[in-house]
């Protein structure tokens, strides 16, 4: 394989009056930010929102893997889901590696952080260059077509001539079916939207409200205005939305499996846990303070599911800020791939749904073949969403993973997803797997390691 060398420093890439930096110094002020390992920090001069507002010096976070071809089309582009970060290999690592499905040793992977998110790009946490403090609750509303017209400027300054294939799922599935409608014919060859939908129904709308609300009803919120630090948190509108989403991203079967009606082994420490000061990173702290109780008297915690579920929302509320939860459930409401393309008709069976019509004709310019994937107990983006689009994709094919974990099976069935998308991909860019691959270290240096997620991986029947 001939490799293009990329020049990520110096004085950056023009395009059009725009000033692209690859190698922007990142933030300091971002706590999450430096969460996230090994990313980059891209810096776009201008760029202007689909709402029409423009930004200035826009920060874009993203993390690449592998080396570019010489003819530029050994790109993988994925998209993380709503708490994701750039750093694919937090959230997929047993995808990624040699003769895996992502393998960089063939592909150039490209992953960007979201606008909205906490973890780098431009988001509430970003400095107003109007007030010189943090946007919060003023920092405009983005789309996810946002999201791809930026995400393709860091691509073109990165030299890439077009895109092999996208993969995402849930939000970042959104994010997939757009990519190929908002760039130039024929940029993308081939995309995998995984466990998501042509639009956010009222359902997906719904439970994006209830979570919303908890956080609006947190009397700590102030308007969006609270210290924007993991302790200055509306903490328990945040983990009580946590909490909520939860329980849509599994299913009732995988906790029943999981839990039962097991007690908690963490009760009886959870009890104690009223006379030490909670640690920011331990299993003992519960949600008791922060949702209202006093922190002398902790609500018993008499069930393994309850303190899985107080412990999720800990762990959420160290690594994500509320304003950005809030921006980036309403980009999630407003995904309609038929807004803007098509005249939009009252269409009496379905009120105010796309009907099969526009969505056909909106899909149908995605090149064919796509690889659509479904989970079966999937409550959040239903089975029949992801039918639907296969059946409106031209050339579609669906797989259907067959997990009890709900929508989180995108970022849990390893395995399955492995060699479906691996076999696809296969199929669809023999070009790729001609000739030996690059030879690249994992990040441990053991090609065959799976790095440990900063956030930890899938522990079952721990407690
Ligand atoms: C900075 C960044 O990069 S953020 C990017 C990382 N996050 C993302 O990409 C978002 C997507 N990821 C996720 O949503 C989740 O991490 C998933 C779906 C991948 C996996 O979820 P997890 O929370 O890791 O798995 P799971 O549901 O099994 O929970 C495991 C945790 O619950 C704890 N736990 C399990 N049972 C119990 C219980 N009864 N009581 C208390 N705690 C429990 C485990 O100890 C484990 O803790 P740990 O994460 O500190 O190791
Ligand atoms: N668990 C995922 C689900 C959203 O699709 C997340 O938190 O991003």
């Amino acid at each position: 394989m001939t490799n293009i060398q990329i020049e990520e420093s110096g004085g950056g890439y023009c395009e059009k009056g725009l000033v692209i930096h690859l190698n922007h110094v990142p933030s300091t002020n971002n706590v999450y930010e430096s969460m996230v390992k090994n990313q980059k920090i891209a810096l776009v001069s201008s760029f202007t929102l689909q709402s029409g507002i423009s930004l200035e010096n826009v920060p874009v976070a993203y993390s690449t893997w592998g080396a570019l071809n010489s003819r530029r089309d050994n790109v993988l582009v994925l998209c993380h889901a709503l708490t994701g970060s750039s750093d694919a290999q937090d959230w997929w690592a047993p995808l990624m590696g040699a003769e895996k499905a992502l393998d960089y040793c063939r592909y150039f992977i490209f992953c960007a952080n979201v606008l909205g998110s906490p973890y780098g790009s431009a988001s509430p946490l970003t400095t107003d260059p109007s007030t010189g403090s943090p946007y919060g609750p003023t920092f405009p509303a983005t789309t996810i077509r946002d999201d791809i017209r930026i995400q393709k400027l860091i691509l073109d300054a990165l030299g890439v001539r077009s895109v092999a294939a996208v993969i995402g799922g849930s939000m970042g599935g959104m994010a997939t079916l757009e990519w190929p409608l908002c760039t130039p014919a024929s940029y993308v060859n081939n995309i995998i939207p995984i466990a998501t939908s042509a639009y956010h129904g009222a359902w997906g709308i719904s439970w994006g409200e209830t979570q919303r609300q908890c956080i609006h009803g947190d009397a700590s919120f102030l308007g969006g205005w609270y210290d924007p630090s993991p302790d200055g948190q509306p903490r328990s509108g945040l983990g009580t939305a946590r909490m909520i989403a939860m329980l849509t991203y599994r299913s009732g079967g995988s906790f029943e499996h999981r839990f039962g009606r097991k007690s908690s082994a963490r009760s009886e420490v959870a009890e104690q846990a009223t006379s030490l000061p909670t640690p920011p990173c331990s299993h003992r702290g519960s949600l008791s303070s922060g949702l209202g109780a006093t922190v002398n008297a902790p609500p018993a915690i008499d069930f393994a599911a309850q303190s899985y579920m107080q412990y999720q929302a800990e762990k959420f509320l160290r690594r994500f800020d509320a304003n950005c939860y809030i921006h980036l459930t309403k980009k999630m409401d407003a995904h309609d791939i038929t807004a803007g393309r098509v005249a939009h008709q009252r269409n009496d069976e379905l009120p105010h749904l796309p009907s099969i019509t526009q969505l056909n004709s909106v899909l149908g310019a995605v090149p064919p073949k796509a690889l659509v994937v479904s989970v079966e107990t999937d409550i959040l983006f239903r089975p029949e969403q992801q039918l639907e689009l296969a059946e409106c994709l031209p050339d579609a094919r669906l797989v259907t993973l067959d997990s009890l974990d709900g929508h989180d099976g995108f970022l849990l069935e390893f395995e399955t997803l492995n060699e479906v998308i691996k076999e696809h991909l296969r199929e669809i860019c023999p070009w790729i797997y001609e000739g030996q691959g690059n030879s690249f270290p994992s990040p441990s240096g053991n090609p065959h390691d799976v790095v440990n997620s900063v956030f930890g991986e899938a522990e079952v029947d721990q407690f």
